[in-house]
């Protein structure tokens, strides 16, 4: 089955309404601290229910609505720990909607694809699949005080709505892109397939029953419709399906969104995986998960995409002229995969030890100097080979994320131990400056690969944001005040228009009308034309003392790429630390006011891109502190 769309449909629209799901179940780690009903976040006192160990709610509402869920379920009766536990409840769960529930093994009389076959083939999904259904069906056993389970008794059923759940249910993520939980939706969303350059996206709407969240269009209507692929046909009409399983009128809604513009009746699709990853990374990350290869436009253009190719280039030196390609692309494989080793186990011990300064030095000390490989010669002769990222392997954006995360750790870490100092303030800033220059590269960066698949909108839109408030927060930082600069108000500097671009006037009427969102490409290129030529009064300045970033000669212009020289760019990598100059004649009045100006050009930008993935009030508008205080200022001065 896949959805098609029903009629032509513009970029940046709602085409189905809020879906309820059928089943969901938020994950182990977020038990106690959201509501089991909506997902929205437990603010004290939340409403228990009796047993200790029993779900929470946010509302009485939820409470009232829910609570009878999890006990008629069996899910309290599953073995304590097990593994896989929202997967089983979430199926658990889907089974109360079937009171006679007959399993077709490959679709379910709701129309939902189990594929059992398909998975059981995998011995790791058979094995989870099987001792899942076993855990199930002996909770369900015991709920209904039957004797104990005889593990050859069929557990078919339970099978096969694993399966079922494996194959159809999504993350449930929160703002902070975090997974809540699972959500299985009904065939409107459920039929949707998977592409690596989609045309839709989908986002969340989180609040109590009977409550409107932001995000919601109660007026949008769905604009899609089934439609049978040529593996279904002959074995089922759709017509049959849809009427079936009625699902919750409560818990996490789900709302597809175009991201392209769509003809009528051309297929619809999502993202199954994560779109900044190369095509070899995806497609094993679909098998792992699905098991089917994907044969999207982007997956099978030979030779790859330019994007594909940037996400996974490693920039090889020290070549002698008797290197043959198959040779080098023989040790690229290689040191690509140490590469990523290193960067993955760097960034891991990151996130378990949580040592910030460790984390800076190992990834840019990678990122600067990659690594050698020994590669033989003929006779006995060795000779060594150097590779390093390209500054768009996706590995290296993963770097960049968590460079700027550890860098701004650090300056609060400065400003904790020592909050009054001149040093500790100094040092907090360079900190929060280097912070802001990755969080300025990886949105650069984004956008260059974006601008050739523009379904990496939804990571641009991201990363712009981030970048706009770190630059907003490095220019209200107050080393500048204590150098004796003028103090800048937020509302003097919003007089420094930019004569360049539109960004500003856009703003004064607050949201992209729909004429405006259609047209955005033309925004984009007077914005990118825009910081290109502010982003040389303060890259240098971001960057001062930072030896990998030195080697990044522009963040929004990449034409300088095509001459990179691996050997030159290693020149001096100081393992010591970074060496940060402090000239007086750096912190200008200039160049903060430069700073704030392209701070307010990302923060804009990405919450244009952000209304086009998720509409016009979604939490990326609603939530951005920097966005709310920015968009009353403009009010205010228009
Ligand atoms: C959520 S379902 C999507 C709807 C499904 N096609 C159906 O008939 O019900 C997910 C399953 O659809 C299939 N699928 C989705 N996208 C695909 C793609 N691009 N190529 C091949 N199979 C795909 C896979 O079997 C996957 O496990």
């Amino acid at each position: 089955m896949e959805m098609r769309a029903e009629e032509d449909i513009e970029i940046g629209e709602d085409i189905t309404p809020p879906l309820f799901p059928l089943s969901f179940s938020l994950n182990d780690s977020f038990l106690s601290s959201h509501c089991s009903s909506c997902f929205s976040p437990l603010s004290s006192p939340a409403f228990p229910s009796l047993s200790p160990h029993a779900p929470l709610y946010c509302s009485a509402a939820c409470s009232a609505a829910y609570s009878c869920i999890p006990s008629s379920s069996a899910e309290s009766l599953l073995p304590p720990s097990s593994p896989h536990s929202s997967d089983l409840r979430t199926a658990l769960r889907f089974l109360l909607h079937l009171p006679r529930p007959c399993p077709h093994l490959h679709r379910f009389n709701n129309g939902l694809l189990t594929n059992y076959h398909k998975l059981s083939s995998s011995p790791e999904f058979a094995t989870q699949i099987r001792q899942g259904a076993i855990a199930m069906a002996g909770a369900r056993k015991l709920r209904n005080r039957d004797s104990a389970l005889n593990k050859s008794d069929g557990v078919l059923l339970e099978e096969a709505v694993l399966s079922l759940v494996l194959t159809n249910a999504v993350e449930v993520q929160d703002e902070a892109g975090r997974s809540l939980g699972i959500a299985v939706y009904d065939p409107n969303f459920s039929w949707i397939n998977h592409s690596c350059s989609p045309n839709a996206c989908y986002r969340f709407s989180v609040s109590p029953p009977n409550a409107t969240s932001f995000g919601e269009d109660s007026s949008s209507s769905l604009r899609i419709v089934p439609s049978v692929s040529e593996e279904d046909s002959g074995v089922c009409s759709c017509s049959g399906y849809m009427k079936g399983t009625k699902g919750y009128e409560y818990g996490p809604k789900i709302i597809v969104r175009s991201i392209k513009r769509i003809k009528k009746g051309e297929e619809v699709c999502i993202s199954y995986t994560d779109l900044l990853q190369p095509k070899a990374t995806r497609q094993s990350d679909l098998w792992l998960k699905y098991q089917f290869t994907c044969s999207c436009r982007r997956c099978t253009m030979s030779p790859s995409t330019y994007v594909d190719h940037a996400l996974e280039e490693i920039l090889a030196s020290n070549l002698s002229s008797s290197s043959s390609c198959f040779d080098l692309d023989h040790y690229k494989d290689e040191a690509s995969k140490k590469l990523s080793d290193y960067v993955d186990g760097t960034i891991t011990e990151f996130l378990s030890v949580g040592d910030p300064e460790s984390c800076c030095m190992k990834l840019e000390s990678v990122l600067s100097l990659g690594l050698q490989i020994e590669k033989l010669e003929s006779g006995d002769g060795k000779s060594h080979l150097n590779f390093k990222f390209h500054p768009f392997h996706h590995i290296a954006l993963n770097a960049y994320t968590t460079l700027a995360s550890a860098y701004r750790i650090r300056s609060s870490d400065f400003l904790a131990l020592d909050p009054r100092t001149d040093q500790s303030q100094f040092k907090a800033f360079d900190m929060s400056r280097i912070s802001a220059a990755y969080s300025l590269l990886l949105a650069g960066a984004t956008h260059h690969l974006f601008c050739l698949e523009s379904s990496l909108i939804v990571s641009a839109a991201n990363f712009w944001k981030h970048a706009g408030e770190s630059l907003l927060a490095l220019a209200r930082n107050c080393v500048w005040n204590s150098l004796g600069l003028p103090i800048l108000e937020q509302s003097t500097i919003l007089k420094y228009k930019c004569s360049n671009c539109s960004l500003l006037d856009i703003y004064g009427a607050e949201f992209l009308s729909q004429a405006e969102r259609a047209n955005f490409e033309n925004i984009s290129s007077g914005f990118l034309a825009c910081v290109r030529n502010m982003a040389p009064k303060i890259w240098r300045f971001l960057i001062n003392g930072c030896h990998y970033l030195e080697t990044i000669e522009d963040p929004f212009d990449f034409r300088w790429l095509a001459h990179v020289n691996c050997d030159a760019e290693q020149a001096c990598f100081i393992t010591e630390g970074s060496n940060f100059e402090h000239h007086a004649a750096w912190y200008t009045i200039e160049r903060r006011i430069h700073i704030y100006k392209v701070g307010i050009h990302c923060l804009m930008y990405g919450v244009i891109l952000a209304q086009v993935c998720y509409g016009q009030s979604s939490h990326f508008t609603t939530r951005s502190e920097s966005w709310v205080t920015l968009c009353k200022l403009i009010r205010e001065t228009n």
